[in-house]
């Protein structure tokens, strides 16, 4: 892996030019831009023709029957049942802490103010799928819509010549979820922003994806919600000698293996260390099944910064702001608060990511390409909405009549203090 020694300010330079060129890649918008307008004119058809010619799929029907989701479950391993269960009770633990019940305030005599929680009413839970399977991501997708009380749940993935993976549809059944498509890709996304004859029409999308998924969720933001960017995965770690150079190696792989554009990075204050993990990385790469692509990603999107002291690492991987933030450090707890932005952080030696992949509890859901300096990890909160309401006595209003009119008037709306003044009036008109 490409190791860079440069000075902190250049390095600072370097990962701004590296995140810009991985978050915004034009052939890529114009192709999705494409994708979106012909499922947008031509629906249905243009599913088939889009899972023909980039999944290599015939597709007649696009839903995946109930029965064979049963089926699946019937005949699934145990061990595979029992994973997915530990993971689903982590996975619920953890987000039960996110949910909001609103609240109800009196403190001003005659004043009622609050605000409502409402699960949105049908979202559209993307499940990738196209160079592996991804039974965890359904997980992480259902279980906070369902916690929020979500009522209609949705869930696409991409065809398969052989049909979708039973793994997948056994993590259907364990979440719940029955309505099931198969379609993937930036079709599926746009399906889901504007309906089509058989998959319906949702309010907000969810879930990861590869750039042709990430982007198309970004052109249909408006159209629908989106939660966030959650594109090619990445994996920032920060260590030093006190790591072990083989682990280190090991996880930033765990992430290089999901995707050609997938960026493992690690930032160390040890030139002997950056080579020993370098090496290690070309050692590990030689029997890791998914070579092909993982060391695509080590050459093109990886790197090893070295850097003179702990602290320039923290400001560095805070300008990168990785989706994954392994922090390898002694005490690593202590180091929580020179975090800024991060997706999900790992904290020691053991808290190696496939722990957060699968079975932590906490979302792998998580923003991408820099977009950890504004978004958070999928939860809850993105499944619901809030109202605000307001209730006053006629006194309580008596003495804010003054406020609101003289704010109303200064910004020229009068319409706007007459409609409060009528309250006061013998006739409900305002005299002035
Ligand atoms: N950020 C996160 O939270 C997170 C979580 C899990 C996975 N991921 C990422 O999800 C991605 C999974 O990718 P994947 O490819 O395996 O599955 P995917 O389902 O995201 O994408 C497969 C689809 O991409 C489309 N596609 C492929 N090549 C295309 C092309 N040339 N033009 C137009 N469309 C094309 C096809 O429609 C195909 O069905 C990886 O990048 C992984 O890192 C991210
Ligand atoms: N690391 C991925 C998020 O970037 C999530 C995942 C699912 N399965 C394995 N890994
Ligand atoms: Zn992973």
């Amino acid at each position: 892996m490409q190791i860079l020694t440069q000075p902190l300010n250049e390095l600072l330079q370097q990962v701004a030019t590296r995140t810009d060129k991985q978050a915004n890649k034009p052939e890529v918008e114009s192709t999705v831009a494409a994708i979106i307008d012909n499922v947008r004119q031509n629906g249905d058809a243009a599913l088939r023709d889009y899972s023909q010619q980039f999944d290599k799929v015939a597709l007649t029907d696009f839903q995946i029957p109930q029965a064979a989701i049963e089926m699946a479950y019937e005949n699934a391993d145990q061990e595979l049942i029992d994973a997915l269960n530990l993971a689903k009770r982590n996975i619920i633990s953890y987000h039960k802490k996110e949910i909001q019940n609103g609240f109800v305030d009196a403190e001003q005599p005659g004043v009622v103010r609050g605000e409502k929680i409402m699960p949105l009413a049908a979202v559209g839970l993307y499940v990738p799928g196209g160079t592996a399977a991804y039974p965890s991501s359904i997980l992480m997708n259902v279980i906070p819509a369902k916690l929020a009380g979500v009522n209609k749940i949705v869930m696409v993935t991409p065809p398969q010549a052989d049909g979708v993976a039973q793994s997948v549809l056994v993590a259907a059944k364990i979440a719940g979820i029955d309505e099931v498509y198969q379609v993937g890709g930036a079709q599926a996304i746009a399906a889901l922003a504007y309906g089509t004859q058989t998959i319906p029409r949702v309010d907000k999308i969810t879930g990861p994806g590869n750039i042709f998924v990430a982007v198309a969720k970004k052109q249909v933001f408006g159209q629908v919600d989106i939660d966030m960017i959650a594109g090619p995965s990445e994996i920032g770690v920060i260590a030093d000698e006190g790591a072990t150079a083989a682990q280190v190696a090991a996880d930033l792989l765990s992430q290089a293996e999901h995707d050609k554009l997938a960026r493992p990075m690690l930032v160390t204050p040890s030139l002997t260390f950056a080579k020993q993990v370098s090496a290690e990385i070309d050692e590990q790469l030689v029997t890791l099944p998914r070579r092909n692509i993982a060391s695509a990603s080590v050459e093109n999107e990886g790197f090893i910064a070295v850097v003179d002291n702990i602290d320039d690492a923290f400001t560095l991987m805070n300008a990168i702001s990785p989706e994954h933030l392994e922090v390898e450090l002694a005490d690593a707890m202590s180091y929580l608060n020179q975090i800024q932005n991060a997706g999900s952080v790992f904290l020691g030696y053991n808290a190696s990511e496939p722990v957060g992949d699968y079975v932590a509890g906490p979302n792998h859901i998580l923003p991408t390409g820099g977009t950890a300096r504004f978004f958070s990890p999928l939860g809850v909160s993105d499944f619901v909405k809030r109202i605000q309401f307001v209730d006053y006595t006629r006194s309580a209003l008596a003495k804010e009549v003054k406020a609101i009119t003289t704010l109303a008037r200064v910004e020229g709306l009068e319409g706007h203090a007459r409609a409060v003044e009528s309250r006061f009036s013998e006739n409900g008109v305002s005299s002035k």
